[in-house]
């Protein structure tokens, strides 16, 4: 195919009800409503082909749109091949712009007009279950998330029919630790590092080829960055898909104990045995930093409304403004802070729950509703996780909830 104006139709594979992943969690939001889409981003050489061309050839029953591209940089798009090979389908070997699989996925390479060309993509967007993007392993997600999120920009085209659904992170086991501590960008943040930070689930694969010591080691390295998205150690990439699909990771109209993934070092599914995990569990500590990129969590008490209103300013300046409100104007715009993500689970005296989610300088604050059926907790929390975010930023907040 030669062609961006011609896209193919799907093959409709059977769907195995014992398959079916787990329905999308929607609000009552219309901006809501719109095809799931997954970026997923990795260190090199970490397993992201290995995970997509399993994705691609396995049989899961799901028609995914699979897009390939150096979407960081849209002004040099290059296309990436993927060899995938399909039992059912042998001419599907080659890499072409769109390639259609028998087992229903859709993979794409666009080579140029990202944007427009994931447009054309949306126009057969009943023909897609989920989409699933890759950047490169130097791409820094944060801003591509905040594109297909809540961009005002796409609001009527792109922006409409797509519902960022996470964030995915494949880290290699074997060089992850040398990779974060090496990596070393223009302003001393490497784009592993960031990754890391915008990460909603965090694929640690290549296990096979690492004691369990060096597990332990790394994990809490990307703990050190990001304090909440739950990791799932895998060889060859293999993992249920309900762990990277569907899960809502943006999602502020979500039930209460999926708001912010507890703090748990890795996926309780499985490979305990295979890796002679021993289960270890720590308790959380509350800061953490590394290279300037730190993830601190805040208890938030019950809130009054007025007390929610002053939290939800707090939050706009810091986002917006990269300050703290007692820090004057920042006008000499050399601010040392900046949020790169950011989770929140508020409770009112009301008996209301509030999500914060945010992605760079974007944020939704929405009240969660059908919260009688989970419970109310007594106790909020707030993760930011960026640049700059010392135990001042914690005392700040801390002072204005007094209030
Ligand atoms: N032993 C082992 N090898 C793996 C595993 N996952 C992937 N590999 C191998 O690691 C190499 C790199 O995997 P890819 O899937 O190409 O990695 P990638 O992230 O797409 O690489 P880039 O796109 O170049 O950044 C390949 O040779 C894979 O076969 C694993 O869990 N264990």
């Amino acid at each position: 195919m030669d062609s961006d104006d011609e896209i193919p139709t799907l093959v409709t594979a059977d769907v195995d009800d014992a398959l079916a992943l787990p329905p999308v969690v929607t609000s009552s939001s219309p901006r809501q409503s719109g095809v799931p889409l997954t970026i997923i981003s990795g260190f090199l050489g970490a397993g992201k082909s290995t995970l997509l061309r399993r994705i691609l050839t396995e049989r899961h029953g799901y028609r995914i749109a699979v897009i390939m591209n150096e979407f960081g940089d849209t002004a040099n798009i290059e296309a990436k091949a993927i060899n995938v090979s399909s039992a059912d389908d042998p001419t599907a070997e080659k890499s072409e712009e769109f390639l259609e699989l028998a087992n229903g996925c859709l993979c794409c390479s666009i080579k140029d007009a990202g944007v427009a060309a994931i447009e054309k993509l949306m126009e057969r967007k009943g023909a897609f279950d989920h989409i699933l993007l890759e950047t490169t392993g130097l791409a820094d997600p944060g801003p591509i998330a905040a594109m297909f999120w809540k961009n005002e920009e796409y609001g009527s085209g792109l922006g409409h029919d797509i519902l960022l659904d996470g964030v995915v992170i494949v880290v290699d086991a074997v060089y992850g630790k040398q990779q974060m501590e090496e990596d070393n960008s223009v302003d001393g943040i490497g784009e592993s590092i960031r990754q890391i930070a915008c990460a909603d689930v965090i694929i640690l694969n290549k296990v096979d080829l690492v004691s369990k010591e060096q597990l332990h080691e790394l994990e809490g390295l990307i703990r050190t960055v990001n304090a909440s998205a739950p990791i799932h150690r895998t060889v060859r990439a293999e993992l249920d898909l309900k762990h990277i699909m569907n899960i809502g990771a943006f999602n502020t109209a979500r039930p209460i104990d999926q708001a912010i993934q507890p703090v748990s070092s890795h996926d309780h599914d499985h490979d305990h045995e295979r890796n002679g995990d021993d289960h270890q569990h720590d308790t959380p500590p509350t800061h953490y930093e590394l290279r300037g990129i730190s993830s601190l969590r805040v208890s938030v008490p019950v809130l009054s409304a007025e007390r929610l209103d002053r939290l939800d300013e707090w939050i706009r300046t810091l986002l917006w403004e990269n300050r703290l409100p007692e820090k004057g104007d920042g006008s000499d715009g050399q601010s040392s802070m900046k949020v790169l993500r950011c989770k929140g689970l508020f409770v009112t005296e009301k008996g209301e729950q509030y999500v914060l989610q945010g992605v760079q300088s974007l944020y939704d604050l929405s009240p969660v509703e059908g919260t009688e059926t989970t419970g109310v907790p007594d106790v909020g929390k707030l993760v930011l996780i960026g640049k700059g975010l010392t135990e001042e930023v914690r005392n700040s907040v801390e002072k204005i909830l007094a209030l």
